[in-house]
């Protein structure tokens, strides 16, 4: 069976459509949208080429933990982050100081997710202000050791690192983003970056009051 183009396409629009689902009125960050919204994300790596599978495969298979929960037979206190991480404190189904009996809890799990949203936020922030010449692998470490690097060991940290010096320049950068030309591209990046930081610091919010930002 042949697959359509389309299909295989990321284009950024998307992701911006979908982030923009996640947030109810009540500011409640649904699951299945925050899931998509990372699908997306994690084809557009993919786009880029190989080098970067180690990180997309960690992605991926978190993004499955979730999915299996919101499948799964108590999916129904997983539709919203905040359902989630009620139902899951309640139940006493997260590991709180040392990795354990729930090594793939939601809360967990979406923290990882979490952490590398606010490496988004700060590299596509750098993107959107950057210029013709600007290097995407500097504006990728520096979005990097701001924010995840401080949660990730020596040796991923390593990794990472050098897969960053693998990545297209900024011209390459937008063609894979698949929106048009560079100002329409700085356009959707404007408009994308408030809803995703809007996701970031809800989610942010509620793990800080929950006091859950350091689980194992
Ligand atoms: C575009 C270039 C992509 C650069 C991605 C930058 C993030 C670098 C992250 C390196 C992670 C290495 C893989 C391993 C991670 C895990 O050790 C670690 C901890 O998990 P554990 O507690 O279960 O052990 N996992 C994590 O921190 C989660 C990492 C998730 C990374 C997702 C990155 C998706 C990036 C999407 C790029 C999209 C760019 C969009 C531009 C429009």
């Amino acid at each position: 069976m042949a697959v359509a183009l389309e299909d295989l396409k990321f284009t950024l629009q998307e992701v911006l459509d979908t982030f923009k689902s996640c947030l109810s009125e009540h500011k409640e960050v649904f699951l299945e949208h925050y899931v998509a919204g990372w699908r997306g994300l994690v084809k557009f790596m993919n786009c880029l080429g190989s080098v970067f599978s180690f990180i997309s495969k960690d992605a991926v298979n978190k993004i499955q933990i979730l999915v299996n929960h919101l499948n799964g037979e108590n999916g129904a206190h997983y539709v919203t982050i905040q359902s989630m991480v009620k139902y899951e404190l309640d139940s006493q189904l997260v590991d709180l100081t040392k990795r354990g009996s729930f090594p793939e809890s939601g809360c967990r799990t979406l923290l990882r997710l979490h952490r590398a949203l606010r490496w988004l936020e700060l590299f596509l922030e750098r993107l959107r202000t950057s210029t013709e010449d600007s290097n995407t692998s500097v504006m990728c470490s520096e979005a990097y050791n701001e924010s995840l690097a401080q949660h990730h060991a020596w040796i991923i940290r390593k990794a990472a690192g050098t897969a960053f010096w693998a990545l297209p320049g900024r011209a390459t950068f937008f063609d894979v983003m698949n929106v048009g030309s560079p100002e329409q591209v700085m356009a959707v990046l404007g408009d994308t970056l408030p809803l995703i930081s809007e996701v970031y610091q809800v989610t942010e919010d509620l793990y800080a009051q929950n006091n859950i930002l350091e689980l194992p």
